[in-house]
């Protein structure tokens, strides 16, 4: 049986960015390899560092799928765990590491028997950069007989206790848009500011009228949010800025609002640059981080099963402003997300987010139960 708390904190400690996972990637394998090895009726696939892993049911009628995703983030932890990441500047800071473990779980307990539908398990990499879902669904990953009918998933949260399954039968994530913005002017003297074009005072103006656009272009009863999570700029203090990057994301919950909200930064962006005489150049890049919309009969279904579970508390939630490219699945693909509580005061991406990993064997417990009641 497999050691699943081990298993957690060995991927903890290997956290790697989109794409290039290829640590975790070869320790998936091994312990896929391990669970499948006597399973005649299993087929493995890769992309890149993802693996498709189809348990073939016995009298297949339908195939269902399980997705999780296996990247970490660049942040340097603080969480000074036993286990803490051993990659400088990586995390799994967004509970990929539970995800992952959770679904090695699940798929120890589907393959205990052979089921009567397909089910599909997919460890998908590049969840929080590169859209690696999109992306192995435009290599072709799911044609054929590894397309999911119905395609399921989970997101850890912080704020939900170990019990709580939150989801509900519409959005449940935003649409988001990554935005670089890089303003170049002409550096010099800290005594000559006549005689350059200061690309900090720009990016300073760019970041405060910015914020105009949710308080005063955005329907305030629809939404969206803009955050620049990082600028740089500048060398020295007696050296003028020649540029400044920033790289930030806009969250709506409509393609609209996001259009809107892409185009108020656009003109603010170059209104910037025009007033100061400086370069501009823009990239928005909306890719594979559509809304996240859940299937509202496949959601009721899951809804009342889980509601039925006596150790599951069911909670109806809100959309969130949280990202996923499983947004771009669950648009080619009908399927739901939910959110798993995992009862830690840190929230998703901070350097001390630590799971409760009691979660994983309830998780494992449920979403095992789900995924067996749907493949009969
Ligand atoms: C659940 C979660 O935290 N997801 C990420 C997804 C990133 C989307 C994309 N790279 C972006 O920044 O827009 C999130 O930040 O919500």
């Amino acid at each position: 049986m497999l050691d699943l708390i081990k298993i957690r904190r060995d991927l903890h400690q290997i956290p790697e960015i989109g794409l290039e996972e290829f640590e975790t990637h070869a320790y998936l394998m091994a312990i896929l390899h391990d669970l499948t090895a006597d399973k005649a009726f299993v087929d493995l696939k890769t992309w890149q560092t993802g693996i498709l892993v189809k348990v073939n049911g016995a009298a297949p009628e339908k195939t269902i799928g399980w997705r999780t995703d296996i990247d970490g983030l660049p942040i340097t932890e603080e969480t000074g765990l036993p286990f803490k990441s051993r990659h400088d500047g990586r995390m799994h800071a967004c509970g990929h590491d539970m995800h992952m473990t959770i679904a090695l779980g699940v798929l120890e307990k589907v393959l205990e028997n052979q089921p009567k539908n397909t089910l599909i398990f997919l460890f998908q990499p590049a969840e929080e950069n590169e859209a690696g879902g999109m992306l192995m669904y435009e290599a072709g990953m799911f044609e054929g007989d590894f397309r999911p009918d119905e395609f399921y998933g989970l997101h850890v949260r912080p704020d939900l206790k170990v019990g709580d399954i939150a989801t509900n039968r519409q959005t449940l994530f935003a649409g988001t848009c990554e935005v670089k913005i890089n303003f170049k002017g002409t550096g010099g003297h800290a005594a000559f500011p006549h005689m350059a074009n200061d690309a900090l005072i720009a990016a300073s103006y760019f970041i405060t009228q910015v914020q105009t656009i949710v308080s005063r272009n955005v329907d305030p009863i629809k939404s969206a949010v803009v955050t620049f999570g990082s600028l740089h700029t500048g060398t020295t203090n007696n050296v003028i800025a020649e540029t400044a990057q920033l790289h930030g994301t806009i969250r709506t919950l409509t393609k609209e609002m996001n259009e809107l909200t892409q185009q108020r930064l656009r003109t603010i962006a170059e209104g910037i640059a025009l007033s100061f005489g400086l370069e501009v150049e823009i990239q928005l890049k909306q890719g594979g981080y559509l809304p996240v919309e859940n299937n509202p009969e496949l959601a009721n279904e899951l809804m009342l099963f889980f509601d039925k579970q006596a150790d599951v508390n069911l909670i109806e939630i809100e959309p969130a402003m949280t990202g996923e490219d499983f947004g771009y699945l669950l648009s080619k693909i009908p399927g739901v997300m939910f959110w798993l509580g995992v009862e830690t005061p840190y929230a998703l991406h901070h350097p001390k987010m630590s799971p409760n990993e009691t979660a994983i064997a309830f998780a494992v417990e449920n979403v095992a139960a789900f995924l067996k009641e749907k493949a009969g």
